[in-house]
């Protein structure tokens, strides 16, 4: 289980990942649709890419503690909503003992992949944790608010001025890309390609 053998875990974490791409943004601010960008580009030329989320490691490991269905509990029918409550909280409370315990869970769920795109940093500690074990491109999702209400987004008092919505607000990140409906992102994408690219041959 993670919490039992955290620290041979973190070893095994450190050892395989490359480079990280470590991508943060508000909600609906379109981080999941430039993932799969990012996902496309580097398949195109060839370079093995991973993608992983800190949020889906910390629901694969409340299923396993409480016997669930971690399936039903990526989805966001009625299934997720009764244990959503005691999600967060258990989160928060495994968090506070160990804040990188998450972004070290979702690492291990990566093969052999040289780059690594973690889609969901919330937290200054999630930046932190890969900025100081990895190689690591920092990079801020931005759109316009109108766009993030066309996806869906409606301001919830409690979680969209909280400290996971709002931690990375003043953080200086390497890139901000701009994901504004109707405009191609390609050329910004393959500009983050090829930053990357650059920075894994120099090391
Ligand atoms: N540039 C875009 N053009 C068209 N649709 C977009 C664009 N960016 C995002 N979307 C759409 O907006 C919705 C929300 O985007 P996405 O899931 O990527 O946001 P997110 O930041 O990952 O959201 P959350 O934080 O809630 O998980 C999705 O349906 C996605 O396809």
């Amino acid at each position: 289980m993670l919490m039992q053998d955290k620290n041979d875990k973190k070893k095994i974490a450190v050892r395989m990942v490359k480079f990280v791409i470590a991508i943060s943004g508000k909600r609906k601010s379109g981080k999941d649709y430039c993932t799969n960008k990012l996902i496309k580009a580097f398949e195109k030329i060839q370079l093995p890419v991973s993608a992983v989320g800190i949020s889906h490691s910390l629901k694969e490991e409340y299923a396993k503690i409480h016997n669930l269905n971690f399936g039903e509990l990526l989805t966001d029918g009625p299934y997720k909503e009764q244990f959503r409550k005691d999600m967060i909280r258990w989160g928060e409370e495994v968090r506070n003992k160990d804040p990188s315990v998450f972004c070290r869970a979702a690492l291990l769920s990566v093969d052999d992949s040289d780059i690594v795109i973690v889609s969901d940093c919330r937290r200054m500690t999630d930046f932190e944790f890969f900025v100081s074990n990895y190689k690591t491109l920092t990079v801020r999702v931005e759109t316009i608010e109108d766009h993030r209400q066309q996806r869906g987004f409606r301001f919830v008092k409690g979680i969209d001025d909280a400290e996971s919505e709002c931690g990375l607000d003043d953080y200086k990140f390497d890139v901000v890309l701009k994901n504004i409906t109707g405009e191609n992102i390609d050329s910004r994408i393959e500009k983050i390609v090829e930053k990357v690219i650059y920075e894994i041959n120099k090391l």
